[in-house]
């Protein structure tokens, strides 16, 4: 692959005894999604964290549009707009005031217009006045995915993005993921809902106890096994 936009190359993470994830590699082309599917306790927020420069694997490289964090953090981070998973709102602030909060932040040009566009995007604007801890969880993803779109990154990389999102607002999450990969983004995401991986993504990785099991085009996947979750049972060692 040439020039991929992100390059993992053989990255363990080690705390204490405990090996959280072993020797993963992969890489995502620019303008394309890939996402990292496994069970719980898989290993895939400790991944993408490490992807996203906030932990530090023990052994193993990662490039992000030719940039490694230990070189160049600033400009490292200012590729990446991160989606956690684990996110605790307890500011008693609107969800307009929020996402101007981390815009001022990141010092985002024209923010309060931009502010406008991702509330929209995400369809909040009609609760922009409405405190973010009153939202649903669904809602409060919608937040959190608005703010990781703020500087417009060329990367993405999204924690379980789907989760809590209603059938409607899964849909719309398909369509602009799928809208972003046209503008040329590049979109790495963890989920264990196959069905959104099977619907948007172009690579899947199967992770299980922190091991990479299985890889490929959703294409490919599809071709050699008739579905992502007979490859995902196959991956397992389960059929
Ligand atoms: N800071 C930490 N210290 C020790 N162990 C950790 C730490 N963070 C995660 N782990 C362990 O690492 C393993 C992988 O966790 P991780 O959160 O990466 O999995 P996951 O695939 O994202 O799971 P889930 O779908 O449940 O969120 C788990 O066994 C977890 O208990």
């Amino acid at each position: 692959m040439d020039n991929p936009l992100i390059q993992v190359k053989g990255i363990t993470k080690v705390i204490g005894r405990q090996t959280l994830v072993e020797e993963i590699s992969f890489q995502v082309p620019g303008g394309s999604i890939l996402a990292l599917c496994g069970g719980n306790g898989a290993g895939k927020s400790t991944v993408l964290r490490m992807v996203a420069g906030i932990l530090q694997p023990t052994s193993g490289e990662i490039t992000v549009n030719g940039l490694k964090w230990k070189q160049s953090r600033k400009r490292f981070s200012m590729q990446i707009g991160y989606m956690p998973d684990d996110y605790q709102f307890s500011h008693g602030l609107s969800a307009e005031e929020l996402l101007n909060f981390w815009a001022a932040l990141r010092r985002i040009p024209r923010r309060k217009q931009r502010v406008e566009e991702v509330l929209a995007l995400v369809g909040l604007a009609d609760k922009r006045n409405s405190l973010v801890t009153t939202f649903s969880k669904g809602m409060r993803q919608r937040v959190l995915f608005a703010q990781a779109l703020l500087a417009k990154p060329p990367l993405l990389i999204m924690d379980e993005p789907t989760n809590g999102l209603d059938p409607f607002w899964m849909n719309e999450f398909v369509k602009l993921l799928q809208n972003i990969r046209e503008e040329g983004h590049t979109v790495l995401f963890s989920t264990h809902q196959l069905e959104i991986a099977d619907r948007v993504a172009d690579q899947i990785v199967f992770l299980n106890q922190g091991k990479h099991v299985g890889s490929g085009t959703t294409a490919e996947i599809r071709a050699e096994f008739g579905s992502l979750y007979a490859a995902f049972h196959h991956s397992l060692g389960l059929g």
